[in-house]
């Protein structure tokens, strides 16, 4: 089926098939209405009380009256039947519209919740710094928090029963027992005893007659007993990898004194007569690997029809596992039947000298709630490998989003209409360790990205290989 939290313009776009439904759930409450006002009268019509025979058995006995009545009666049966029609509901499109109609899975919400956890993670926030904007309800946080516990993740699972607990209402339908029983098991998992003792001591006051809590207790007093760490469950571990680092937007000052030194300037893709006129702004963010932005190389409404065209083709990215966590994203291959797509391909080729015969289609991407794709390579160690990747950015990324490279500490921003360029390859055709990305979780902002990956195959002439070991 359909997946809506791996793409945050999926879940957008439930808003307007929503609306959509709405209206023609009002429209067929007026037609039903007026399906039983005509039911009504033809039933009106039909009240036999005048027009039928006193005795029919009786008025039979005349050969032409009995021709005359059953003409009648066939009339009327039939005027009867064509009458009590199926209501509308069970008959029109109206049935093809719900049969078609997508419903967000409790897969869908988990994979929200479990967005806000990865955020949460690697942006280091607490429930209350998440909900920036608006707040989860008692229910909601609950349900948070069920997915970070069963994730294992015991200290925002915590953290977000604590959060509903404290905000629990008489219209929350979360029960409190189940939040206290929860508040302790996690502390327990977590590793801070007292507090699992403390909230298993309240469930014991609100119902002293369990003996299952009562054994629950015991063995948490043993467990504190025993413990020599107590960590502590209220503060986040600041913690981060390289990773997680980039994605925060800290990146060191050798790195960014190392950044500044590079340059900017206007290129004509050497002589390119297509850039003669409007050469492309071209500036070096990195060196080893180098990764190169050109600016505005795509427009606001080339944009728009690229995201128009996708819509309704996204689907799950996969890497080579498949579907995995490790990527949250939809997205989707659009050939040069679109003259859009054509067009910037042919843009790329322009920009960077490469020949496209050998490149994979335009790949179109959208992230989901939370959504990333954690550190990888693009190459895929096969002959006429990925020699280079031009990433074309479709929107700004408010806050996170960034593409970051680990090993060399570089972190990139997404800007709207922007694109970087990078080698994968070594000019020895093996793969640059240096070029491992990753793209981070999108804390605030809709990000569209487009890939061309662009092979081996066909550039013998424009980037010409080396024997030496080193390039
Ligand atoms: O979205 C990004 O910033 C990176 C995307 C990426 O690395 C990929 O799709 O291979
Ligand atoms: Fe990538």
């Amino acid at each position: 089926g359909h997946e809506f939290f791996s793409s945050t313009d999926q879940t957008a776009q439930l808003v307007e098939k929503k609306k959509y439904l709405l209206m023609s759930f009002s429209q067929y409450i007026d037609a039903e209405e007026k399906n039983v006002e005509a039911m009504k009268s033809a039933f009106q019509n039909l009240l036999p009380l005048y027009s039928d025979p006193v005795d029919p058995e009786e008025f039979t006995r005349d050969p032409v009256a009995a021709y005359k009545l059953l003409r009648k009666l066939r009339n009327e049966l039939i005027y009867i039947v064509k009458h009590i029609r199926l209501s509308f509901y069970q008959c029109n499109e109206y049935q093809y519209e719900l049969e078609f109609l997508e419903i967000p899975q409790p897969e869908d919400l988990n994979g929200a919740a479990s967005g806000l956890i990865r955020l949460q993670e690697i942006y280091k926030l607490y429930p209350e710094n998440i909900m920036m904007e608006m707040s989860l309800s008692a229910d909601e946080a609950y349900h948070v928090g069920l997915v970070a516990y069963y994730e294992d993740k015991f200290q925002h699972a915590f953290l977000w029963f604590l959060y509903s607990f404290d905000t629990l209402t008489e219209y929350s339908t979360t029960n409190k027992k189940d939040l206290l029983h929860y508040l302790s098991f996690s502390a327990n998992r977590f590793g801070s005893q007292h507090v699992a003792i403390h909230f298993c001591q309240q469930l014991l006051n609100l119902d002293p007659t369990n003996d299952e809590v009562k054994v629950q207790l015991s063995l948490y007093r043993w467990h504190h007993f025993i413990r020599t760490s107590n960590p502590d469950i209220f503060t986040l571990n600041t913690e981060s990898s390289k990773y997680e680092t980039l994605c925060r937007g800290e990146v060191d000052e050798r790195t960014s004194k190392r950044q500044m030194a590079l340059s900017c300037r206007y290129s004509t893709g050497g002589g390119n007569p297509r850039l003669m006129y409007a050469p492309v702004k071209e500036e070096v963010e990195w060196d080893e690997p180098r990764i190169i932005r050109y600016h505005d190389i795509i427009s606001d409404r080339e944009i728009e029809i690229l995201k128009n065209i996708s819509r309704p083709l996204l689907s799950r990215s996969e890497t080579i596992g498949g579907v995995t966590n490790i990527r949250t994203s939809q997205s989707v291959f659009l050939d040069e039947g679109y003259p859009v797509v054509a067009r910037v391909n042919q843009r790329i080729a322009d920009i960077t000298g490469l020949s496209m015969k050998s490149a994979e289609h335009l790949h179109v991407q959208n992230y989901g709630i939370g959504g990333k794709y954690e550190p990888h390579y693009d190459e895929l160690d096969t002959e006429n490998d990925r020699i280079a990747t031009f990433l074309i950015y479709m929107s700004d990324v408010e806050i996170g989003g960034s593409t970051v490279f680990p090993k060399v500490g570089v972190a990139l921003k997404p800007k709207k209409g922007s694109a970087v360029l990078w080698y994968n390859l070594h000019k020895n055709g093996n793969v640059d360790l240096n070029t491992e990305h990753a793209g981070c979780p999108v804390l605030r902002g809709n990000k569209w990205v487009a890939n061309k990956w662009i092979h081996e195959y066909g550039q013998e002439f424009r980037r010409p290989c080396s024997l030496s070991y080193w390039k």
